[in-house]
């Protein structure tokens, strides 16, 4: 890997660039990249982050003026297609956004800007808008899904007649209704030929589009699509890290929105530090530990997609699922919230779906329980974090100490001497 104090020279200028292989000239591009915007300031107190922006814009084009120049399709225009696909066209892709809507097309062409979810940011000019979903998958190398999960087998069903050789990235952070399906499942489901990779990371559109520093993960079995979507995205103010465990990275983006739902409740109960500590590695432990009875790897859950995503949502109020979980702990009904948010918030469902599996598979899921209790059982959540907290001895990270059986006999027994009303339902969560 080249550092930056490897550019000496113009890279992308450069002749022996010539004899270098795709992520060698990207590694090499990219050290450009740093060292042209270190020079316009970065690390100094005279940033200008314009001339930065032009500069990283600059070289990113030069990825992309070569003849492999990526075509992409991005579907969906809230607020996160139209963010990524913003990142795209500067980037210097050939980008088109499709939108259900043709008067919001229309709108977007003459504006440039997503008026009802991104009002305030200014798109890239060469940015394409249609509404004509044949024409604007046809012919692409990737394209991309961003629309909510209830919808994203229909949007599959739909682009199907047109997919040849196009590979398909998700963007979405949810699961299917009923069926328990990822987005992956989905589309190996309704396209089994197509290569596919899903993206999940502590992506808040609105930090993107104002270019605050982020991350993301690309994860597929395809290196080619990994490195592909890490040349379409990547910036200066854009990292993309690469996975090879789908399942891993696409259930770190939903399970963690029903822990943000979950903080966001906490949050309007005014808790304090260590509790926001507790329910966020408790939260981590349950999705790694629901992870690998899915077949992921519970490593990638210390990654971006798991703890990164899990860190953004569950401490941010531009994350629609923590505002769901400040409404609903002010007292408003889980209807009443959905509405008034009037966007998308994953976590609603995505809680009902898990809290079913986990309860038909039994994997221990104490907070997704509770939450459910509270959300969809009108049980108060007061009575109900306090069970939480009375539930027995287990172990911190059992991937390093496994849960010790014999501490819920332990437990039992404690609780049998203190007459308490919950013992049979407390030894059996410890089975
Ligand atoms: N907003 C964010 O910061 C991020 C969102 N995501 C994920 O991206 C996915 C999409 O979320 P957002 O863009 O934020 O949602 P959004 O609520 O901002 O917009 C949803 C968009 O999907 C469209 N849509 C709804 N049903 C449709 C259908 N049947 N066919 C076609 N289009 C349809 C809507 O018209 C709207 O344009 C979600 O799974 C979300 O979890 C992922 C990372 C960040
Ligand atoms: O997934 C997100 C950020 O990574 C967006 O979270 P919300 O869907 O809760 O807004």
């Amino acid at each position: 890997m080249t550092s930056p104090n490897d550019s000496n020279k113009d890279i992308g200028n450069d002749d022996s660039e010539m004899s270098k292989s795709a992520p060698e000239k990207q590694n090499s591009l990219l050290a450009g990249i740093i060292e042209r915007a270190s020079k316009s300031g970065i690390g100094r107190k005279k940033l200008n982050p314009s001339a930065v922006e032009s500069s990283v814009a600059k070289n990113m084009a030069e990825i992309h003026s070569r003849p492999t120049k990526l075509r992409l399709a991005f579907l969906g225009g809230g607020s996160f297609g139209t963010a990524m696909a913003n990142l795209a066209a500067r980037n210097g892709c050939d980008t088109t956004l499709w939108v259900r809507n043709k008067r919001t097309v229309k709108a977007m062409i003459k504006t440039q800007t997503n008026k009802k979810y991104l009002p305030s940011y200014k798109l890239d000019d060469r940015l394409k808008y249609s509404h004509d979903l044949a024409a604007t998958v046809k012919d692409k190398d990737i394209v991309f899904i961003a629309v909510p999960g209830l919808a994203f087998r229909e949007t599959l069903k739909n682009i199907a007649p047109f997919i040849s050789g196009q590979s398909i990235v998700s963007l979405t952070k949810g699961m299917e209704k009923d069926t328990f399906a990822l987005m992956s499942d989905i589309i190996k489901d309704e396209l089994p030929e197509v290569n596919f990779g899903v993206m999940s990371g502590p992506n808040l559109a609105i930090e993107i589009m104002k270019n605050m520093p982020s991350a993301t993960v690309i994860a597929s079995e395809s290196e080619p699509l990994r490195h592909a979507v890490q040349a379409a995205l990547h910036s200066a103010f854009f990292r993309v890290f690469a996975s090879d465990d789908v399942k891993g990275v696409e259930l770190g983006g939903a399970l963690k929105n029903i822990y943000a739902i979950a903080m966001g409740m906490a949050s309007a109960y005014d808790v304090g530090e260590n509790t926001k500590a507790m329910i966020l590695t408790r939260a981590l432990a349950e999705m790694s530990r629901f992870g690998v009875e899915a077949g992921a790897n519970p490593l990638t859950f210390l990654g971006l997609s798991g703890v990164g995503d899990l860190y953004a949502t569950c401490s941010s109020e531009l994350s629609r699922n923590y505002r769901i979980g400040t409404m609903l702990g002010r007292g408003m009904s889980i209807d009443a919230a959905v509405k008034k948010l009037g966007q998308t918030a994953e976590g609603v469902n995505t809680i009902q779906q898990v809290h079913e599996k986990a309860t038909k598979e039994g994997i221990y899921m104490p907070i997704t329980h509770a939450l459910y209790a509270v959300i969809y059982e009108d049980k108060a959540a007061l009575g109900v974090a306090l069970h939480l907290m009375e539930a027995g001895f287990r172990s911190d990270v059992e991937f390093v100490m496994a849960h010790d059986h014999s501490n819920a006999a332990l437990t039992a027994h404690m609780k049998t001497s203190n007459n308490s009303p919950d013992d049979k339902k407390d030894d059996a969560d410890h089975k």
